[in-house]
Parts: C-alpha cells; structure tokens; sequence
C-alpha cells in the first residue's frame, strides 16, 4: 500500500500539536521567537476570520489590512489618551472589535453587488482611504509621526505574557471559526462560492449571511490591529503595507479554501519565512507572487488537499445506486397534508421571444406531473418562474391559497418548494453528506452567534440535521457514498444527490428538471420508483423530462407545451393518442 507520509497531520490532530506546541513555546526562552510567534497569532485572529469571507464564501478580499489599520489607530488613540480620555487598553481593545465589526460590513457589503475582481478592488480602494485618512488626520492620528501603541496590564506587559494573551485569543478565534465551519452558516458560505444558485434553493440568504460574516470578520480584524498596535510599541501608516495584505490572502488560497488547518499553517509559514530568508525581505512582494503562482499550478487545493488523504483513497468502481423508497415516509413526515402548486396566466418574455405565453398549470400533491415539449418550449423557463428565479411579467403562482412573491428564490425554500437542475450543482469540494445537509438549512434554529459557541441549540440542529440527511442519502441509495467529496462522484450519482438535497426540504412541491438525463436504464427504472413514491409520500412532483417512457410510466397527469403554451394535457394515455402531440413531439 502507498505510504501516506502526512496521514497524522488530518484533522483534529493537527490543531492539537499546533496548540500544544505553541503553549509550550515560552520553554524555548528565546525572546526573538517569541516576537515571531505573537506576530503569527495576531495576524491569525485576522485571518481566522478573512477565511470564512474568502476561504468559505469564495470573495476576493484583498484589503482586509484595512481593518487591521482601523483596529490599531483605534486602540492605540484610545489608549494614548491623545484625544479622548484614557480609556483602559481592554475596553478600547472591545472598542476596536466593535469599530471592525462595522466597518468589516462597510467594507463587505459591496460582494453583495460586486463580484469577483471588482470587489477585490473596493476592498483595496478601502485600504487605501483608510492608510491615506491616518496619514492626513493628524490632529488624532499622530499623522506620519504616529501614535504610541497600548501597553496590557501584568501578566500580560511582558513579551511572553503578551505572547500568551495573543496566543488565548487566536486559540479561540480557531475554535470559533471551526465551529461555524461544520455549521449550516459555514455550509451556506460554502454554497455561496461553489454553487449559488442551489444554496438559494435550499434558503441560503447571502445578504444575511455576507452580512453576519463581515461583521465577525471584521470584528476580529479590528481586534488584532488593537494587538498589532501593542506589539509594534508605536504605529505610522507605513506599518500597514500592501505586502501585509497580500500576506493575509495568500495564506489563505496557500492553505486552501474552506479549511481551517490550511491557512493557520499557511499563516504560520509566512510569517516565519521571511525571518529566515531576512536578506531577501526586499524581495518579499516578488516572493509572495512566485509562491502563489507555484501553489495555483501545483496545488490549487493548497495545504488542505494534501492533508486530506481521506479523499484519495480509491472509491469501488462499479457502484450501483440502490434508493430505498421505504424510508421516505419516515423522512417527509407521516401523515402530510400539503396543499398543490397552480399556475395562472403565466407570461414571460425574454426580450422578443415569448419563452411562456399565457400558461395554466395545476399540480397536485399526491401526484407526479409531467411537463414535456420540443427544445425550447418553456419547461424550464416554467420551473424558473415557480421557484422564483424569473420573475413573471403577469399571471400568479399559489401554493393552496398562498400567492407566491414574484422573484425571490431564497424565499422559495421555506414556502417548501424543492428543486433540481438541469446540470447537477452540486459543492464539489463538500462531501455527498454536507451536501444533502445544504438542502435543511431552514430548519436550523440556532443563530449565528450561537453556532460559534456551539451552544445546546446548534448542537440539537446539527445532530437532528445529520440525521435526516442520512436518512435522506439512504432514500435516494448513495448513504455508503456520505464521507466522499462530490466532485469524486459520477454524474448519475449526483442526480440522485441533488433529489436527496431537496428531499431536505420536506417538500411540498418538488420541481425535477430532467433528472434522467445521463442516467442507464437501469438507474431510469429507479429514479422512476423513487419519483412515485416520493409523490405517494405527499409531495406535489412536477417532472421536466425528456425520456418519454418515464413520462408515461410514471406521471399523473401530463401537459405538453409548444411555443410557450399548452398543447395537451391530459392523461397518460390521453396524451399519447393525441394527434398534435405526436406530430409536434412524440413523432410517429
Ligand atoms: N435567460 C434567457 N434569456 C433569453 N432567452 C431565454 C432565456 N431563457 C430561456 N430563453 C428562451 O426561452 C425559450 C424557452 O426556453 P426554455 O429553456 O424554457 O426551454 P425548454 O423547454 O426548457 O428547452 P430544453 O428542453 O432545451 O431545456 C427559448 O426560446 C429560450 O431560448
């Protein structure tokens, strides 16, 4: 068998020997290393935080100096009593984590409109401002003379004393994060990056939850500037660099997006590096580039991939798909009473062409309705408009007697209306397991703040949600596939994986959009049995499918749409021998 040198380095254990290691640090009684150490746990407490932001919800934020600039000149003007009265170096430390708590969200909030690169840029632009206002502002900020950093109470006024203060709270900072890492808000950031339009589906808010993180974030930013501010003695504008921003988010993409172990480690190699490559610090700009430019080519997974050596043991090659519609009852609910899905007068235009013209619809739980047509005839357009990503130019969609909102698909989840896509999304770099869990985020109870305490409530969310998924992966036969990462699963298993995410939901309606596609008659003849039974369990089904066979073999009802609007429905067999069907789509 191949050795796996870096086996003892997975998981947990990894954050004990760090821990260990770094309590045990001071026996060194090396006052130099000591300084390098306190820099790495400050510059951690930041980058704990940054992770969720880039690492977990995929922003590029390039310019979190600026809150670590905002958390020092806070603390530190505070402090030195300049200005204000002296304030006590632990309120003004809070201070500093309130002040980088709102302005995390000032600085985040464009990622809600901007994307990729143009949101790295506000971030920079923000860096900018906030080092160029110290610099100006010199009636407080001391301007390019600078102001004296804060001094912290004994214990902590000596180095190894301060060295411990800083290292308490990164250890925390750790634990928070990791805690909100394997929580339904780190499984939301995650869908968020990788596959957004299905996190919206399942009820991710990504305007709530940007927002909940950029304030934590932020918050702790402005903590390490306060720490930073102390550990340089005295801070000037030049203290806070491009080079150290730079440090901040390479650590992370080194490390790799959504692990915690990668960018601590990440974070601890640069900033010990170039005290040992001290005669090439005039370099370090060049160096960090060429190390990023190595890690994109040579391992875009960064530390993370290869600490996880669970992903690449080999998987069994033939594996058979084998849901077990036994147990939907058990995972939907007994006895359900849900109301059906109708469509009125639908009409949507895109531009000139008139994708649906004037479409009645009417879906009933207990049943599953098939909507066929010729390419181009609306079906998905049809399941947009009811799970909300179009918004219809006139006609209503009600659940019972409930008109649904026009647009808004986050909102789709918690009226129970599930769906699946054309093309699987699916988060490639979660396991099949989280991935299901994606699809319950509505029924977690816990807030935010009590997922990163991991108090009693997240506790009985995450056990209950850990439940029901394996429940929901057992339904749809892939349970012996829970620990593997889903960009390793063939793409008949992640059609199945998507219908157990959605099963998540407890669906009243659930929306299919060609779920056979790709799959072998076999697995065809499956899908259609699970199909049945999760509408026998109560569930409205609207099937959007291309094989005509499953139509027939399994469906209700059917309607046919050409051009927009229904050409038949009916049926089954009504449907079968109606005449313009079969010349317009079923052919002779
Ligand atoms: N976002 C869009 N912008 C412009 N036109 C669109 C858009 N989405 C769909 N259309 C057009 O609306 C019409 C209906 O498309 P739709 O994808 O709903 O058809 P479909 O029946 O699902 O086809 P297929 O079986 O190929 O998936 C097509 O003419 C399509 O080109």
């Amino acid at each position: 068998m191949k050795a796996r040198p870096l086996a003892w380095l997975e998981g947990k254990r990894t954050f004990i020997l760090l821990a260990l290691a770094g309590a045990a640090l001071p026996l060194m009684d090396d006052s130099y290393i000591g300084l390098i150490a306190t820099r790495a746990c400050i510059y951690w407490i930041l980058v704990a935080g940054l992770n969720l932001v880039v690492g977990f919800a995929g922003q590029i934020a390039i310019g979190w100096v600026a809150l670590l600039t905002l958390g020092a000149y806070t603390t530190a003007v505070l402090t030195a009593g300049t200005v204000l009265p002296v304030v006590h170096p632990f309120l003004a430390l809070a201070i500093s984590g309130a002040a980088g708590a709102m302005f995390g969200v000032v600085v985040g909030l464009p990622a809600l409109r901007l994307r990729t690169f143009y949101f790295a840029m506000t971030t920079l632009g923000f860096a900018t401002i906030v080092t160029q206002v110290a610099l100006a502002w010199k009636g407080v900020t001391g301007g390019g003379i600078g102001v004296p950093g804060p001094v912290f109470p004994a214990p902590f006024d000596s180095g190894w004393g301060f060295y411990y203060f800083c290292f308490a709270l990164a250890v925390v900072s750790t634990w928070m994060t990791a805690n909100i890492a394997v929580s339904r808000f780190g499984r939301g950031l995650v869908a968020i990056r990788d596959a957004e339009v299905a996190g919206e589906a399942s009820g991710v808010s990504k305007r709530s939850l940007l927002t909940t993180v950029f304030l934590f974030s932020g918050a702790l930013a402005g903590v390490a500037g306060g720490l930073f501010a102390s550990l340089q003695s005295y801070i000037t504008p030049d203290a806070f660099t491009f080079d150290l921003s730079i440090l901040f988010f390479i650590a992370i993409l080194i490390g790799g997006r959504g692990s915690i172990v990668g960018p601590l480690l990440g974070t601890i190699i640069l900033t010990v590096l170039p005290e040992f490559a001290a005669p090439l610090v005039a370099w370090s700009t060049f160096l960090y580039a060429a190390l990023l430019l190595a890690i994109v080519l040579a391992m875009p997974g960064g530390i993370a991939d290869l600490l996880d050596v669970k992903n690449r043991r080999p998987l069994e090659r033939h594996r058979e798909i084998v849901p077990r519609p036994e147990i939907l009852p058990r995972l939907l609910g007994e006895e359900r009473e849900n109301e059906g899905l109708s469509l009125s007068n639908i009409t949507l235009s895109f531009g000139g062409v008139r994708a649906i013209a004037g479409l009645d619809l009417e879906i009933r739980p207990g049943e599953v309705h098939g909507l066929i047509g010729p390419n181009g005839s609306g079906k998905t357009t049809t399941l947009n408009v009811i799970s909300g990503y179009y918004a219809p130019q006139s006609g209503e969609v009600r659940l019972g007697k409930m008109a649904l909102p026009p647009g808004a698909p986050q909102r789709r989840a918690s009226f129970r209306i599930a769906r699946t896509f054309q093309t699987p999304r699916v988060i490639g770099a979660e396991s099949a397991l989280d991935n299901v869990k994606t699809g319950g985020m509505i029924d977690g109870r816990a807030s935010f703040a009590e997922s990163l305490l991991t108090l009693p409530r997240h506790r009985r969310d995450e056990a209950d949600l850990h439940e029901r998924a394996m429940r929901a992966l057992t339904a749809v036969g892939l349970e012996a596939l829970a620990d593997v990462r889903a960009d390793r699963l063939q793409h008949s298993e992640l059609r199945f994986l998507e219908i157990g995410r959605a099963l998540m939901l407890r669906p009243a309606c659930l929306l299919l959009d060609e779920p056979a596609a790709g799959l072998s008659a076999e697995e065809i003849r499956r899908l259609g049995t699970l199909i049945k039974a999760i509408s026998r369990a109560g569930t409205a089904v609207l099937l959007v499918e291309h094989h005509a066979d499953l139509i027939f073999d399994i469906c209700d009802r059917v309607t046919v749409l050409n051009l927009g609007k229904v050409l038949a429905a009916g049926t089954p067999a009504e449907i079968r021998s109606h005449r313009e069907v079969v010349s317009a789509y079923l052919g002779a």
